[in-house]
């Protein structure tokens, strides 16, 4: 058998020892699919003497992970520390720059800097990777990349965080309250080390915008990803969804409009309603699902683990099967300097329907305060559900759900209302996921 591919892993968590765990209980089957063995050969965490559960006895420890880089005795290093700069990037840079292969599942890192390292794993012709970054163990990066390369793509949406999906279908299942369940969710090893990211929808922007890029050939615009989480969203709110015949969900989508001119790039990361009709409706707990719709293929649908140790390592060893097989190509569906560069589309100009909700004083006029900003915004009603008096100190909810129309009639409508002192919270909008 040829020579093994030797590694040195980064991080030794949740998923560094996922990897190790799997390299180990599937070592025969992994070199005979490869063509040869994959061997780590150093790993390098912040504590050397902690507990992990896994034996590191016969791997040389490296205090400083950025000499793990320079080793000689190492093809490709796999970095599972997370952070979008920091020690991280360092050793991105360093292990690229040194021409060793370079496989991380950090969609901070990717989403930031994923374009400068490219262009630096092209130049000096070595392997880069990230299908742990999206998704988990879903092959989504793999499945755009090839399965849909010979499609034109329209839309690419889905649940891309499985702590905000675990806490939303939680909240569904069982009533509960949003901090419970968050906190249900960090026991359970699936939020980030600031679970901010999640709630806010900061991770899934990350990965919609990897996804974009790759599903588009675009450049990686994370700052263009316009990004609500899901902090806002009442017990209240899911109870009105469902009884409207939707769940709430959090939904990265990113599409091209092109008005025949110039392509815009839409990227949006929200909690939306989804019908119950809709596959993404039925993705409950920790589960990520991602639908691409190509105008060959029609609509794809990737479902399964987003997080957790084993998915995610899942995911990082394919990456290095790839590798070792000598087949890792191109990051994205085109070389990285071929990735067009384009502009964010406007937001204002989505036709579709709105659940909004309002909590107002109880007290007469509020109504029809409300539905006069809509008549002057341009905003047609298709229903308006008003229930008693809520935990907000004699304030009521009031939850509309709009006709279709363009989006920038409700932020007007929203805009026309901002101030007013019958409003006891911000609204909260979501959009109506289409089929
Ligand atoms: N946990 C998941 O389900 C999951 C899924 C997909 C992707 N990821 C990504 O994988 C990466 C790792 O996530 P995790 O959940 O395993 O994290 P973790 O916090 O469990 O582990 C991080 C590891 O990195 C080490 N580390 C952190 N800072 C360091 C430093 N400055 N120097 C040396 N070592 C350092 C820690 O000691 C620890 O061993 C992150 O980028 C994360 O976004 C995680
Ligand atoms: N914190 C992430 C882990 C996987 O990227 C999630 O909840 O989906
Ligand atoms: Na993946």
């Amino acid at each position: 058998m040829a020579e093994p591919l030797r590694i040195a892993l980064a991080g030794l968590g949740t998923v560094g020892t996922g990897v190790i765990r799997l390299i180990e209980t599937n070592c025969d089957m992994i070199a005979a699919r490869s063509g040869r063995p994959i061997k780590i050969v150093a790993v390098s965490a912040r504590e050397r003497n902690r507990d992990r559960g896994v034996d590191l006895s016969s791997y040389a420890w490296v205090d400083d992970m950025q000499a793990m880089a320079g080793r000689s005795d190492v093809d490709v290093v796999v970095e599972l520390v997370g952070g979008s700069d920091g020690p991280a990037l360092t050793l991105a840079r360093a292990a690229l720059d040194a021409g060793k292969g370079f496989v991380t599942a950090n969609k901070a890192m990717v989403a930031h800097h994923g374009l400068e390292l490219a262009e630096l794993a092209a130049i000096k012709a070595a392997p880069f990777a990230f299908e742990a970054a999206v998704a988990g163990g879903i092959p989504v990066v793999k499945g755009l990349r090839e399965g849909t390369a010979a499609n034109a793509l329209n839309r690419i949406y889905g649940i891309l965080n499985g702590t905000c999906n675990y806490v939303l279908s939680e909240m569904e299942r069982t009533g509960a309250d949003f901090d419970e369940m968050l906190v249900a969710a960090q026991d359970k090893g699936y939020a980030e080390a600031d679970p901010a990211f999640d709630i806010e929808g900061v991770d899934a922007a990350h990965k919609l915008a990897i996804l974009a890029a790759i599903g588009f050939g675009t450049r990686i615009d994370f700052e263009a990803v316009r990004t609500e989480g899901i902090t806002h969203v009442r017990a209240s709110d899911i109870a009105q969804a469902d009884a409207l015949g939707y769940v709430v969900r959090l939904v990265g989508m990113a599409s091209l409009d092109d008005d025949g001119e110039e392509s815009r790039l839409l990227q949006r990361v929200r909690p939306c309603l989804v019908p119950f009709r809709h596959p993404l409706a039925a993705v409950t707990g920790p589960t990520n699902a991602v639908v691409a719709e190509g105008d060959f293929s029609g609509r794809l649908l990737f479902q399964g683990a987003g997080a957790g140790d084993k998915p995610t390592a899942s995911a990082v060893v394919a990456d290095l099967i790839e590798i070792a097989r000598g087949q890792c190509g191109a990051p994205f569906s085109v070389p990285v300097t071929a990735l067009r560069q384009c502009a964010p589309a406007d937001p204002g100009q989505r036709e579709g329907s709105d659940y909004i909700r309002f909590t107002v004083a109880d007290k007469p006029g509020v109504l029809a305060e409300i539905t006069a900003a809509m008549r002057d915004a341009g905003v047609s009603i298709e229903s308006l559900i008003q229930r008693g008096r809520d935990r907000d100190g004699g304030a009521v909810q009031v939850a509309m759900v709009t006709h279709e129309g363009p989006e920038r009639c409700v932020t007007k409508a929203l805009a026309l209302l901002e101030g007013s002192e019958n409003l006891a919270a911000p609204p909260l909008v979501m959009p109506i996921l289409k089929d």
